[in-house]
Parts: C-alpha cells; structure tokens; sequence
C-alpha cells in the first residue's frame, strides 16, 4: 500500500488505495467527497432528533455503551430488532432512506469483482463518538441475512480493529477510518469480530464541522418487509 501521510492542508498527498484487510473486509478509503460528507452529516443531525433519535445503549449485563445511537429502518436493541424504540421512547424507528441502500450497493460493487448485493439493505445504525468513546470487540450477528456489512466514517479519524471468526482476540488488523472511508465485510470477514478501540481527537476535515465521529453502519436484516 502506498504512503498515506497528511499534507500539510490536511488533504492526501498520495491516494489511499482500497485494501483487504482479511478476505472479504476491504478498506475504501476517501469514498464520499467532502459534499457527500456534509450532506450525510447533515441527514445524521435530522435522524438523531427525537422521537426516536440519539440514545444510550443499554446492555442486559448493566453496562451502557459510550458511543449514542439511532437506528434507521429496524431498531436495533440487545440484542434483536424491533420496529419501535423498545428500550427507549417507544416512537416508530425512522424509515430506511433510499439513499443508503444505493450507497451500500455502490460500496458492495466497488469492494467485490462479484459487483453490487443484491439483497435490500433496510438497516442503518448511525453511532456517534465523543473523544473518549470506543466500541468493544463483537459479531454483527442479530440479522438473518449474511449479506456484507458497511460501514461509512465522519468526522475524527478512529482505529478501528477488524479481527476473526473465532475470538475477541489475535490476530486483528487494526485499520484508521477517516472522514469518507467506507468498510465492507461480507463473505468469510461477516462473521468476524471488529471494534473501536480508540477515537483521535481533533483529526476530522475542519470544514466539515463534526466535532467527534459518526459511524454509519448499514446492514441488510433478512426480517420480512413492512407492508
Ligand atoms: O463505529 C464503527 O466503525 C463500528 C460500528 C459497529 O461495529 C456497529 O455498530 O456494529
Ligand atoms: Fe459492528
């Protein structure tokens, strides 16, 4: 892979090339320009407001999880989904934005020779990081679909570690997501597990305006359809 040092406008002085990380994860660097930044930006602002927006994330075992979430098309809680915010307001889920499917299917054709999924993508979790928030090492494995997963960044850069099928734990590749990467596992890395260990401050595009990260996360559930 080629260099990937900042230039000193904060821009890439070489491209980042897309890399497989492990067989079936590939990493597409600068995906979204800085328009298509600023509009997803500004659609994750409307999405987070109530009823049914930004939450903290409740886990059965007592804990919370530090980064907020709100979901699109399906809530997710844990560990299922449902079509109302069961462990929150109670409000109706967002519907599922056209606009996320194509990006989802552009992602899939862009990461696979095999080109676009051809399954519905109808889920999104839109996770927001403050400076000290991280997500632990888990399997996205509550949906009945093994159509890839992908996963769009915003805002500071983070480490994101993509792992195995197996454990938590070695051997992981940890890769930096920046503002308008994308991530897509699907294949033999759907099962894999992948984590955020660590936020770094203040790196995100200025302009853009986002202090802290969001995640977009876009999955296809396999659930029957609302009529
Ligand atoms: O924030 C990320 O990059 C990962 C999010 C994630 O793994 C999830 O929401 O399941
Ligand atoms: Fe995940």
């Amino acid at each position: 892979m080629r260099g990937g040092a900042p230039a000193a406008d904060g821009g890439e002085f070489f491209p980042r090339d897309r890399a497989e990380v492990a067989p079936g994860a590939v990493h597409l660097p600068g995906l979204l320009d800085a328009v298509g930044q600023r509009e997803l930006l500004e659609s994750c602002r409307a999405w987070a407001r109530p009823p049914a927006g930004l939450r903290t994330v409740r886990t059965p075992g007592g804990g919370t999880m530090s980064a907020r979430q709100v979901c699109l098309g399906w809530h997710w809680y844990p560990y299922g989904y449902a079509r109302t915010v069961v462990d929150g307001d109670g409000a109706p889920v967002k519907p599922f934005p056209a606009e996320l499917g194509e990006l989802a299917r552009r992602a899939v054709g862009t990461a696979y020779a095999a080109g676009p999924c051809t399954e519905p993508y109808d889920i999104a979790l839109v996770n927001y990081y403050d400076a000290d928030a991280r997500m632990g090492m888990h399997r996205d494995s509550d949906e009945r679909s093994d159509a890839p997963v992908v996963s769009i960044s915003l805002g500071d850069t983070c480490v994101f570690r993509f792992g195995n099928t197996a454990s938590r734990g070695r051997p992981y590749t940890d890769v930096r997501l920046r503002s308008g990467d994308l991530f897509v596992f699907g294949g033999p890395a759907r099962g894999a597990y992948h984590g955020v260990p660590r936020i770094e401050p203040d790196t995100g595009p200025p302009a853009l305006g986002l202090h802290g990260r969001l995640n977009i996360t876009l999955r296809v559930s396999g659930l029957p359809a609302v009529s």
